[in-house]
């Protein structure tokens, strides 16, 4: 089937790669002619595992095309994909102005009756309003039906999550339209749920708010460990053993970050919001993470009363392993802090340096080099849980820092390494006082 697939940020693009891979003829569509450039010549705008190799193969095997133009792009498409951001608006609400871009530049291209699919993640009622929007704009009677396919991959395991997921959502307006996607997604051999457009819409959001919610849970426990005298790692294990309970997204940290997370609880809060429902339960999912960003750094001032002058060793600055993307990333919340607090940041992490200099500015110092970064430290910071931070000889801190202090914001190591070693760590949910494992 010929298929278009308009943006090629994270979900456009492997999109667009996977349809192709299974063998659709697929043209994504940017209006950055520089993303376009590059991946015409097979080079990824984005650091994902995997992905290379098959936009390279796509590519070479003529079925994967890049354009800037959307006449070109949408020419003889059947189906049409939007992927592009609906990021956060001041009030929390999400962003549409792209998406109805999107919507505009398909009415003005199509030359045919075409099947709009949304990826893009968007509230409840967008569907049909894009829809509306398309179909008032059309030239020649052309009219459009709409279906909505969330996204469900993340960033980091973006193209396995995408051969190897849980389901496949499509929500449509009719079974005709239902039937021609599933058609579409049939060789991804998963299972597809068919439902409702609004359903569609709101499975994402409720799927990514309870996520969030796992997380913030955990949280919280872990707070309260620290307290009691507890080991969150050991609580998380003995919950997730029970099947309703289950063992992902139980590790407690420094709290979740990303481009979804804390952009879709704030939306659904919105979204509820607008039916007149209080959402408490998301807002406290939500402060319990924004609390939870910021609480090595009350570890720390509790430790130094005062740091102005310490150098200190950031581990990581991308919101998770794997990925060079730091939106929303704890890293963002806390150097500026630690700055502002007259310490000398410098940060490290193997491939979100760019990104971070974008993000952060150049008056920090930054490396790619783990060991370097911890050269005469004054004390390090665990922002994210790269392998090799978590792989590091606990000796090396003792080596290379001016003090061997440790704050690590995501349980990079085990209690009983550090019982051995003559270091000074601190961690979340798992405090001095946590019983020594005997078995
Ligand atoms: N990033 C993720 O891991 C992820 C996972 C699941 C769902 N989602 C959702 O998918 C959507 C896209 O997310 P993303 O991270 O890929 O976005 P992104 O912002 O990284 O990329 C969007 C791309 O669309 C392009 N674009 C914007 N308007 C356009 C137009 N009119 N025509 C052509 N190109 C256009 C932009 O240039 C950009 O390259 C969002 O709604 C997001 O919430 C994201
Ligand atoms: O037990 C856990 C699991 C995750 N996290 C943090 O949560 C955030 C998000 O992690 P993850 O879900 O792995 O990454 P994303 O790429 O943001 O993916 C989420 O957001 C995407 C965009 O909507 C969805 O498609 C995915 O299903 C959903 O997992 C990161 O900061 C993680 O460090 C934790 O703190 N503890």
């Amino acid at each position: 089937m010929k298929i278009a697939v308009i943006g090629t940020g994270y979900v456009g693009l492997v999109t667009g790669v996977a349809l192709s891979e299974v063998g659709h003829t697929v043209t994504c569509i940017d209006v950055d002619p520089e993303k376009v450039e590059k991946l015409s010549h097979g080079i990824p705008t984005i650091y994902e595992p995997g992905l290379e190799e098959l936009i390279k193969k796509n590519i070479g095997q003529g079925r994967l095309f890049f354009t800037s133009e959307h006449r070109t792009g949408l020419k003889e498409a059947s189906v049409i994909y939007i992927a592009v951001g609906t990021p956060q608006r001041k009030d929390g609400s999400a962003n549409l102005d792209y998406v109805e871009h999107a919507a505009l530049d398909i009415a003005a291209n199509i030359d045919r009756d075409t099947i709009i699919v949304i990826k893009s993640t968007v509230p409840v009622g967008t569907n049909f309003h894009i829809k509306n929007l398309i179909n008032k704009n059309t030239k020649n009677g052309i009219r459009v039906k709409i279906a909505s396919n969330p996204e469900f991959l993340r960033e980091g395991s973006a193209v396995k999550d995408t051969f190897h997921g849980d389901r496949i959502v499509i929500g449509s307006e009719d079974r005709e339209t239902a039937d021609v996607l599933a058609e579409v997604n049939k060789p991804f051999e998963m299972p597809i749920i068919k439902t409702d457009i609004s359903s569609a819409e709101m499975i994402k959001y409720a799927s990514n708010a309870f996520l969030a919610t796992k997380i913030s849970f955990i949280n919280e426990i872990a707070n309260i460990c620290e307290s009691l005298g507890a080991n969150v790692e050991e609580v998380a294990k003995g919950m997730g053993l029970d099947h309703r309970i289950g063992p992902d997204f139980l590790k407690a940290g420094i709290g979740y970050g990303g481009s979804c997370f804390p952009k879709d609880t704030n939306a659904l809060v919105q979204l509820a919001g607008n039916a007149n429902h209080e959402f408490n339960l998301l807002k406290s999912v939500i402060e319990v993470n924004n609390k939870q960003q910021i609480l090595l750094l009350d570890k720390i001032m509790t430790r130094f009363g005062d740091i102005s002058g310490k150098r200190v060793a950031v581990l990581g600055l991308a919101f998770k392993p794997n990925t060079d993307d730091l939106r929303e990333s704890p890293a963002l919340v806390m150097i500026p802090k630690l700055a502002a607090l007259g310490a000398n940041v410098i940060a490290y992490d193997p491939i979100a340096v760019s990104n971070a200099k974008r993000q952060l500015g150049t008056e920090i110092e930054y490396t790619e080099d783990l060991h370097s970064a911890l050269n005469n430290a004054d004390f390090t910071v665990i922002i994210t849980d790269w392998p090799d931070v978590k792989k590091i000889g606990l000796t090396v801190f003792n080596k290379l820092m001016k003090t061997a202090i440790v704050f690590d914001g995501r349980n990079c190591f085990d209690l009983s390494d550090v019982r051995q070693s003559e270091i000074e760590y601190y961690s979340v949910g798992r405090p001095d006082q946590a019983p020594e494992l005997i078995y």
